[in-house]
């Protein structure tokens, strides 16, 4: 077996045609329970890829393998086509992690925190260009254990951007965060991807992955439930027709294949042709002189998605 930490072929250049992250068949077991059972994934320079999934789906100990803290059990990882464990050596310089929760020493100021760590790459940021980023000029001469909640997880991303990555891993990166802080590191993250740096992160915050993913997977008990674009992924749930009727209006036309929930007078059509039923719906409204009240049609959201993978709703193949 070849000894961590050594030496090894470096990593191929930025511009070789080799994908960011190359993720097959992994497999994560903890004794006898397997929390990822086989997943696949790639991530090309320039991409942003979120795993999604309700908590102990296996997001974590997918993540770990990508920062070269475990090995896996099955399948294998490859950060700029080479092994994370392995071939760290290689790895390391180009790869930012951001772990759920990063444990720094408590009594290093802020500018300690980021020289000390500065000391362990290759070509750094200067340090006052890494607070700058995240907002903690203003608290550069501050013990780490003073910080904030959120103050700490930007100081957190601060070290993971500090070695200019081109692969940045991100566990829950904002969570924490008030809304201003993680509209920051939304632009934060735009900027690394906009130079070419691969991401891949996982969220709690559906509108995060919306804002900042081009591919999503949906995660559920170990297993890839649901791949594609944020649109994409929306897309495998109806969409929604809404509006109310008056006590007189006739019986409704027929809406074939769609699911018409009527409890009372507000009416909720479920379709996948949402132009065709609602074309059906105005013309009938119009032709029958009803009001169809407070109407309104809307595409489904990935967040209906996700919480169909959630409960475990069969999802459509496309
Ligand atoms: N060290 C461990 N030993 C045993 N089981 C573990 C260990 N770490 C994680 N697990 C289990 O593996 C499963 C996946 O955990 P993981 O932390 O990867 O989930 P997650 O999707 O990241 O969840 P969260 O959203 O809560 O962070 C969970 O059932 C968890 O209890």
């Amino acid at each position: 077996m070849q000894p961590v930490d050594a030496p090894v072929r470096p990593v191929p250049r930025p511009d070789a045609a080799v994908p960011a992250v190359e993720v097959t068949g992994l497999r994560r077991r903890y004794g006898a329970f397997e929390a990822v059972r086989g997943i696949s994934f790639a991530v090309q320079p320039g991409e942003v890829f979120a795993l999604l999934g309700v908590n102990g789906a296996g997001k974590t100990s997918a993540l770990e393998v990508l920062e070269g803290l475990a090995r896996p059990d099955g399948g294998t990882v490859r950060i700029l086509g080479a092994d994370p464990h392995l071939e760290r050596a290689a790895v390391r310089p180009h790869l930012g992690v951001l772990l759920q929760s990063s444990g720094l020493p408590g009594d290093l100021s802020v500018r300690e925190t980021v020289s000390t760590w500065q000391r362990t790459l290759t070509d750094p940021r200067p340090v006052d260009e890494a607070l700058g980023q995240v907002g903690l000029t203003d608290r550069a001469d501050v013990r780490v254990r003073s910080l904030s909640g959120g103050e700490r997880r930007r100081l957190d991303l601060a070290l993971a951007l500090l070695g200019r990555p081109r692969v940045l891993v991100l566990d829950e990166p904002t969570t924490g965060l008030d809304p201003e802080s993680r509209r920051a590191v939304w632009g934060l993250v735009h900027e690394m991807v906009d130079g070419g740096t691969a991401v891949v992160l996982t969220t709690h915050h559906l509108e995060e992955a919306e804002e900042l993913a081009d591919r999503i997977a949906v995660l559920r008990a170990g297993l890839i439930e649901l791949s594609g674009t944020p649109a994409e992924i929306a897309g495998t749930q109806p969409s929604t027709i809404r509006f109310s009727l008056p006590a007189d209006a006739p019986a409704l036309p027929a809406l074939p294949g769609a699911d018409v929930v009527a409890p009372g007078p507000s009416v909720d059509v479920h379709t996948r042709a949402l132009q065709a039923d609602l074309t059906t719906l105005l013309t009938w409204a119009a032709d029958h002189d009803v009001e169809l009240g407070g109407l309104q049609a809307r595409a489904a959201s990935l967040e209906q998605a996700f919480l169909a993978v959630a409960d475990g709703t069969p999802v459509p193949t496309r």
